[in-house]
C-alpha cells in the first residue's frame, strides 16, 4: 500500500493533482485551511458533518473497516520489538472546506464533495441493492436475465460501495471494450487512485461508470437501466407542471413581434433553469415533486411568516409590499417568486445575441449555398445533358464537406447539453421548439448520456420516453392549490390537450431531423470540458458549428469550471479556462460548492445567512460567454479523416 505520507496535500502544493499550475492560493472560504503538521491542524476527529438542510439523512454510518480509511492516518504505529510509539502520520484529510482555487475533492472534510462520497453516494448504491432484491423477478423477466446475472450485478454494487466507504484504490475495468481500456489508461494516469484522495469529479464519474460495468459483465442485463423506474415516476409526478407550460406554449410558438419574442425567450430560459431543481441525484433518488415542495414551503411560511417590511419614507413612494404567503408551483409564477434567488441573470443578453448571431449565420449559410446551389444547378444541367447522351447515369450523392475544412455550418443550430430527464427535459424541449418555431434556428441538437448517469440524467431511451409520454398523456385534474385559477374563482381543470400536441410536434421534428439526439461517449468521461479538445477533438469540432451551446445543470457546470473552487468573483469567461467552442450558456441551480461571476460581497452575504446555500439547489444562475472560438480550417483534421471521405466529402459526420 502506498504511504499516505507520500501523497501530496493539495492545500500545500498549490497545484492540482493533475499538475495544472494554479493561481496564488488564497484563504479557504469560511475559514483558513489547516495544513497537516501545522499548529492549526488538529488530528482529532471532528464531529460528523450534517446533511444539507431540508434533506432527509437516510445515510448509513461510515463504517471504518481497514487501514485504508481516514482514521488510519492518525493511528499509532506498532514497532515490532519496541515500545508503542504514537506517530501521527500526515493525513491528506483536512478539517476545512475546499480552499479557493483547488479542485473539489473528498479530502476536504467540510466540503460537499466529502459529504457526498461519505454519505450520499453510499446511500444511492444501497438503494440500488435494495431495488435489485425487491424487484428481482420483474427485472429478470423484463430483461431476460438469469438469477446469476442479477446476483453478479448485485455483488458488484456491494463491492463498489465497500471499496468507496473504505477509500480503496480504484479497481481497473475488466470488461473487454474500447471504452473500458480508455478508463484503465486514465486510472493509470492518476496520481491519487483512492476515492477520497482524487478529484471528486473523477471518483464520482468512475463510480457511475463502474456501476454500468456491473451490467456489461452479465449476459442478460446489458441494456438494464437501474434508474429507469425512478425516472419514469419523476415524469409522472410533474405532468401537471408540463400541462401548465404546454398551455402557454400555444401563444409562444405563434409568429410574434420582436419584444414579445424576446420576453418569451427569456421566460423559457428561466423555466429551463428552475426545472433543474428536479434532479434525483441530490435527493438521493427520492422523488422531487415541485408541487409538493411548493405546498410544503407555503405551509412553512404560514407557520412562521416573515416580519412586515418597514414603512417606506418619502413623498410619493409606494408602500412596501408584504411578501406573499403562498409559494406557487406554477412555473411562470415561480420565475417571479424566485427572482432574488437568480444570482446571475444573463438571459436578456442571451436572447439578443443568439438572435443576432443566428441572423449572421443564416446569411453566411445562404451565401455558401448560393455558390454551391449554382454548382448543383450546373450539375443538374450536366446531368440532363448526360442523361440525354448516356442513358442511366447515376445522380451524384449530396456533397457534405469535410467537417475539418468547413467554416460555415450546414444549418443554424442550437445545442443543448442535457441534464435531467422528466420535467427538466420537457422544459428544454419547449425552449428548442420555441427557437425553431420562431425561426431563430433551423435545428436543435440534444446531447444526452450513453449510459445511466447521476440517477436522472437523460439517455436516448429516456428522451424518446418523455416525448412519447407527452404524446400519450391523458392527464386531467383540478389544479393543485397555488396554481393558475380561473377568474371566477372556480377550481381550474388542467388538461393535457396541448401537451399531446407538443409531443406530436416533437416526434415530427425528430423524424425531420430538426431535433437531433446525440449520445457521444465524452459526456460520460471523467474529464472536465477544458480537456475536450484533447480527448474528443471531433466532438469539439461539432460543437463549434452551434450558434450557442446551452449547458444544463450542476454537473455540466462543474465540468465547465473544471470542478474547481474559483474565487466567486472570477469572471465566468475566465473560469471556462479556454473552453469556448461556441458561445456558452450555463443554466444551473447551485448544488455544488463552486461558482464564478458573482458580484462582490454576494457570496459572503449568502454564506453568512446559510453556510450550506450552495448544496440546496435553491439558487440559480443563467450565465453567458458570448465569444466562441473562430471557426477556421482545422490544423487537426477530423479523426476519421480519409477513412471514407478521401478528403473530399464526409459520409460519416452527418450531425454537423
Ligand atoms: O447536474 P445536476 O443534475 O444539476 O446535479 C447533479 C448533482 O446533484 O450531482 C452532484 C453530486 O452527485 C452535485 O454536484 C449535483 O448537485
Amino acid at each position: 500500500m502506498s504511504s499516505p505520507a507520500q501523497q501530496e496535500t493539495p492545500a500545500k502544493g498549490g497545484s492540482s493533482p493533475k499538475g495544472t499550475p494554479l493561481p496564488q492560493q488564497s484563504p479557504v472560504k469560511g475559514g483558513s485551511p489547516a495544513v497537516p503538521g501545522s499548529p492549526a491542524h488538529s488530528p482529532k476527529k471532528s464531529p460528523p458533518r450534517s446533511p444539507p438542510s431540508g434533506k432527509a439523512n437516510t445515510a448509513q454510518p461510515f463504517v471504518l473497516q481497514n487501514s485504508d480509511d481516514e482514521d488510519y492516518y492518525t493511528k499509532p504505529d506498532f514497532i515490532y520489538g519496541g515500545p508503542f510509539i504514537a506517530v501521527n502520520k500526515p493525513s491528506p484529510f483536512l478539517d476545512t472546506g475546499t480552499p479557493i482555487n483547488l479542485p473539489l475533492q473528498g479530502t476536504f472534510k467540510k466540503s460537499f464533495a466529502y459529504y457526498s462520497l461519505k454519505e450520499r453516494i453510499p446511500v444511492i448504491l444501497t438503494k440500488i441493492i435494495d431495488y435489485l432484491s425487491r424487484e428481482a423477478s420483474n427485472i429478470k423477466s423484463a430483461n431476460g436475465a438469469s438469477d446469476e446475472d442479477l446476483r453478479n450485478f448485485m455483488q458488484s454494487v456491494v463491492k463498489l460501495k465497500n471499496d468507496l466507504v473504505t477509500n480503496k484504490d480504484y479497481d481497473p475495468f475488466t470488461v473487454d471494450t474500447e471504452n473500458a481500456k480508455k478508463w484503465n489508461m486514465w486510472i493509470d494516469d492518476q496520481e491519487n487512485k483512492k476515492y477520497f484522495n482524487n478529484t471528486w469529479m473523477f471518483s464520482e464519474c468512475y463510480l457511475y461508470r463502474k456501476l454500468r460495468e456491473g451490467c456489461e459483465l452479465t449476459k442478460g442485463l446489458q441494456n438494464f437501466d437501474y434508474f429507469e423506474a425512478q425516472k419514469k415516476s419523476a415524469f409522472d409526478n410533474n405532468v401537471e407542471l408540463m400541462c401548465i407550460v404546454a398551455d402557454k406554449m400555444v401563444t409562444m410558438v405563434n409568429k410574434s413581434e420582436k419584444d414579445k419574442r424576446k420576453a418569451d425567450f427569456i421566460t423559457l430560459l428561466k423555466i429551463c433553469l428552475w426545472a433543474n431543481k428536479c434532479d434525483l441525484s441530490l435527493s438521493l433518488g427520492s422523488q422531487v415533486n415541485l408541487i409538493q415542495a411548493a405546498k410544503d414551503a407555503t405551509e412553512k411560511l404560514r407557520q412562521s411568516p416573515p416580519p412586515p417590511p418597514p414603512p417606506t419614507k418619502g413623498k410619493g413612494k409606494e408602500p412596501a409590499q408584504q411578501a406573499p404567503l403562498v409559494i406557487s408551483h406554477d412555473p411562470f409564477q415561480m420565475i417571479l417568486d424566485l427572482k432574488d434567488k437568480l444570482l446571475v441573470d444573463d438571459s436578456a443578453k442571451i436572447a439578443d445575441q443568439v438572435v443576432t448571431k443566428s441572423e449572421a449565420m443564416m446569411k453566411a449559410i445562404n451565401a455558401v449555398c448560393a455558390t454551391s446551389c449554382g454548382r448543383e444547378e450546373k450539375t443538374e444541367k450536366e446531368g440532363k445533358e448526360g442523361k440525354e447522351g448516356k442513358e442511366g447515369k447515376e445522380e451524384a450523392p449530396k456533397q457534405i464537406p469535410c467537417p475539418a475544412k468547413m467554416t460555415v455550418p450546414q444549418a443554424v443550430m442550437f445545442d443543448i447539453v442535457c441534464d435531467n430527464t422528466g420535467y427538466e427535459l420537457f422544459a428544454d424541449l419547449c425552449l428548442a421548439h420555441f427557437l425553431v418555431a420562431q425561426k431563430i434556428v433551423q435545428k436543435v441538437r440534444f446531447h444526452v448520456k450513453d449510459m445511466p448517469w447521476f440517477i436522472s440524467d437523460v439517455t436516448e431511451k429516456d428522451f424518446r420516453y418523455v416525448i412519447d409520454a407527452c404524446t400519450n398523456s391523458n392527464f386531467s385534474s383540478e389544479a393543485s392549490s397555488g396554481a393558475t385559477e380561473g377568474d371566477t374563482g372556480e377550481a381550474k381543470i388542467i388538461k393535457a390537450d396541448n401537451l399531446r400536441t407538443l409531443g406530436q410536434q416533437w416526434n415530427q421534428y425528430l423524424t425531420d431531423g430538426v431535433f437531433q439526439v446525440m449520445a457521444e461517449e465524452f459526456w460520460t468521461y471523467p474529464h472536465v470540458y477544458r480537456d475536450m479538445k484533447k480527448y474528443d477533438p471531433n466532438l469539439y469540432r461539432k460543437l463549434q458549428y452551434a450558434v450557442a451551446i446551452m449547458f444544463k445543470g450542476d454537473l455540466n457546470y462543474r465540468k465547465l469550471l473544471g470542478d474547481r473552487n474559483w474565487n466567486p468573483t472570477t469572471g465566468f469567461e475566465a473560469s471556462l479556462q479556454g473552453f469556448i467552442p461556441a458561445p456558452i450558456i450555463a443554466v444551473r441551480t447551485v448544488k455544488a460548492e463552486l461558482i464564478s461571476g458573482l458580484p462582490k460581497g454576494k457570496w459572503d452575504q449568502l454564506t453568512a445567512a446559510d453556510e450550506k446555500w450552495m448544496q440546496s439547489g435553491d439558487y440559480g444562475v443563467i450565465q453567458f460567454c458570448a465569444k466562441g472560438e473562430a471557426l477556421k480550417v482545422s490544423d487537426r483534421p477530423c479523426m476519421d479523416y480519409c477513412k471514407t471521405c478521401f478528403g473530399v466529402t464526409c459520409p460519416e459526420h452527418t450531425d454537423i
